[in-house]
């Protein structure tokens, strides 16, 4: 019985997620911004869920600048994993301190159903990934960051991606430098934050032999590149981290101007998600198993 939680075991997921990362095929994860997007993405037929640390703050009205704090992101990124049988990687910024405290990171999401994590080369505070103006640490402190998480790990299927914001700062070259010491102190994928066009992309694959992940977020430094061209070039991951809250986001406010304007929300019926679609993602019926009064109705047609 699956109803409340998911069905499959996290080391299940996490053997899915390694998997995945050897197919030679294409992993796919959106950005769930709730625990109920991720049933969507799961249903939809992708390959695992990526939860932003960038949504998780603006979900509470925060920029993203390293201000959530290990527990917030914790609850909210277990919530999302415990609602989907596939894999889910959040995002662990930093790390939420020094080396100790990305350590303790990685006992957290472990315990919370995670797949895996990522922590990134940034100095605190962090920023997006796509501004300028971001820092990067030396080298040798993210060793330290990355080590402590490796060492911190207990299922030894959770996956430890390190991300290196370094192309924006120290350039390419410098990038594929950290990946590959990264990649010696234990990581398992790296997340190539910020590298400009295909080009990049293709070059970036050349000069590693470890799993990447690249990050097709709107808006920012790196050129929009399908999924048939991330697939020919060699990668192995594609998150889109943002996409879902920024797709529900412009829908909500069209939305809300125009029962703000015309009085009413009739016009948007079409656009939206329906009664029936909502239970069915919800499972409802299902709960009749417990209880037959559940689901004793009927939906009204157009209702
Ligand atoms: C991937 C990312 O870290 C996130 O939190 O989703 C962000 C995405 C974004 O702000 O567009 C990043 O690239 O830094
Ligand atoms: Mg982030």
């Amino acid at each position: 019985m699956s109803l409340f939680s998911s069905g499959v075991s996290d080391t299940a997921k996490r053997t899915a997620l390694r998997a995945g990362l050897t197919s030679g095929e294409l992993q796919r994860w959106p950005g769930a911004f709730s625990p109920l997007a991720a049933k969507l993405i799961a249903d939809i037929g992708f390959d695992g869920v990526y939860v932003s640390g960038a949504v998780l703050a603006a979900d509470l009205g925060l920029p993203d600048i390293g201000l959530t704090t290990l527990s917030e992101v914790t609850t909210r990124a277990g919530s999302i994993a415990r609602a989907t049988d596939l894999p889910t990687l959040a995002d662990a910024d930093t790390g939420f301190g020094e080396p100790m405290s990305a350590a303790r990171t990685v006992a957290a999401l472990e315990d919370a159903g995670l797949a895996g994590l990522h922590l990134e080369d940034q100095v605190n505070p962090k920023r997006c990934g796509h501004l300028d103006g971001k820092d990067v640490v030396p080298t040798e402190v993210m060793l330290k960051r990355l080590r402590a998480a490796v060492a911190a790990r207990r299922d030894p299927d959770f996956v430890i991606c390190a991300r290196t914001d370094a192309r924006g700062i120290e350039g390419f070259d410098a990038a594929v430098d950290r990946a590959k010491a990264y990649a010696d102190a234990g990581a398992d994928l790296i997340f190539t934050e910020a590298l400009t066009d295909l080009g990049e992309f293709e070059k970036f694959r050349k000069a590693v032999d470890v799993p990447l992940l690249a990050n097709m977020t709107e808006f920012g430094k790196s050129e929009l590149i399908t999924a048939g061209q991330l697939r020919d070039v060699g990668y192995n991951v594609v998150i889109y981290p943002v996409t879902t809250l920024r797709i529900a986001m412009g829908a909500v406010e069209s939305g809300l101007r125009e029962i703000l304007t015309e009085g009413t929300q009739a016009g948007l019926l079409d656009g939206m998600q329906h009664r029936s679609r909502l239970y069915e993602l919800l499972r409802y019926a299902e709960y009749n198993d417990f209880d037959s009064e559940l689901f004793n109705f009927t939906l009204a047609d157009g209702a």
